[in-house]
This record gives structure tokens, sequence and C-alpha cells, in this order.
């Protein structure tokens, strides 16, 4: 598979967006969500409008102190690095949110510390991705929205992950356009064209749709990293 295929190709979207619909079939989502289901409870962060866990270990500016990622999430960063959606590089980190409806996650940018490609893996529910364009003069401007329905894998890759921040808004129901001509008054879906078929008999007679819980797995390569040397740190060598 070349991911390069599936470019986003929309005039508001910058030339390094790619949405493959069906990355997962449904027994591997529901796989991924059972491991993440049984993983032991400290393994759990809970914030107020999302929950996380995160294998690999934490960036910061003196380096990731590296722990191997578990063999169910290796295989994914395996495959992706085979399909080269992080210029060569092994993904070495993943963090896996967790959304019931109504929650959701703050416009930010994923930072300098990863290489500048994000990969996620959708599961669980569909979600609605807002992009908003970076501005020192005009602060921040809405541009476009990616619909992520589960099973797809998005990536965001340089000026995507550099210019723009993105944003799940904490609402529990999405309203959709009737068909890929309609407008919305203040959503501009860019991919919807992809998922109308999916989403046409799940709708209700409003075009709207109830967030379920979603799981996602965002999957990073941080380039500066060092692993725990005991000797280092019990001998001083
Ligand atoms: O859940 C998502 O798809 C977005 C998560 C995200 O932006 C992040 O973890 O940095
Ligand atoms: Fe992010």
């Amino acid at each position: 598979m070349d991911y390069l295929d599936y470019k986003i190709d929309h005039p508001l979207v910058p030339d390094s967006i790619f949405y493959i619909s069906d990355f997962l079939d449904t027994d591997e989502e529901r796989k991924l969500i059972d491991r993440v289901i049984q993983a032991p409870k400290p393994k759990w962060q809970f914030l107020s409008n999302r929950s996380l866990q995160v294998y690999g270990g934490y960036p910061s500016t003196e380096g990731m102190l590296a722990e191997d990622l578990p063999q169910w999430l290796q295989v994914y960063a395996n495959s992706l690095q085979k399909m080269n959606i992080f210029d060569g590089n092994l993904p070495n980190q993943v963090l896996i949110n967790r959304y019931e409806p109504g929650q959701g996650i703050l416009a930010h940018e994923d930072g300098p510390l990863y290489h500048p490609v994000v990969a996620t893996i959708n599961t669980g529910s569909h979600t609605v991705l807002n992009f908003y364009e970076k501005s020192l003069t005009e602060g921040r401007k809405y541009r476009f929205s990616l619909l992520l329905w589960p099973r797809s894998l998005s990536i965001l890759k340089y000026d995507a992950y550099k210019k723009y921040l993105h944003e799940i808004e904490e609402i529990d129901v999405d309203k959709f356009p009737i068909n890929n001509n309609e407008t919305l008054p203040n959503k501009i879906i860019v991919n919807f064209n992809l998922i109308e078929k999916n989403i046409k008999e799940l709708m209700d007679a409003n075009n709207c749709l109830r967030r379920q819980t979603r799981y996602s797995f965002t999957i990073r390569f941080v380039p500066k990293c060092h692993k725990l040397n005991l000797n280092k740190i019990f001998f001083k060598k």
C-alpha cells in the first residue's frame, strides 16, 4: 500500500494530509480496543476531557527515556515504517487517547520534540478533527475539518503538522451535510465523500450522528532518545 495515493486532494488542505479508510478490519479493531481496556489501571491517566495511556516513553528537551513498545503496538510501528510514513524512521512512541461522547482535546500543536509526522489509527467511534491555521497577527483561523471514521489511518506531515493547530470539540453529536455538495455553516469536512456511504445509514433524520467511545492510537517518532543505563546511574561510569 502506498500511502501517497491517499492524499486528501482539496483546495483548502495542505499537501501533507493522508486518509486511508479501512486500514484495520473489524477483528483487528476489536483486538486493539481489548488490549487498551485490559491494561492495568495504573497505566491510565485521567484528564478532565479524555483519558490516556502512553507507550514508548515521554519526550522532553533532554531526550526520551525510551521503553520498548509492547508487541501488539510494535507490529503497527513496524508496518508504518515499512510504508515509509516516518521518512525511514521506526516510530517509537504511541499515545492512546480515550474519549467518551462530549470529551475532546483543545486546539494544540504536537510540537518540536517529535519528527513532524503523526499517524493515527482511529477506532471505536467517529470524530471530527478541526484544523486552525496559526496566524501571529489574527490569532488562529478555522480552515477545515477531517472526519475520522473507525478503522481508518490518518496521517499529518510537515505543513499540516507545523502550520496548523488541531482540535476535537467537546460535543457528543455531529451534524453532517446531506451530501457532498451541501455545505454546513461553520464546518468544511474535506473527506466527506470518502465516508458518505458509511454514514448515510447511521445518521438520524436531522443528519446527526452521536459519538460513541473512541480510542485513537497516535503514533510518532521521537528522534532524541536514550536507553536507561543502570551502570551510569549507580557507578557513575
Ligand atoms: O485523538 C486524536 O485523534 C487526536 C489526539 C491528539 O491530537 C494528540 O494526542 O496529540
Ligand atoms: Fe495532537
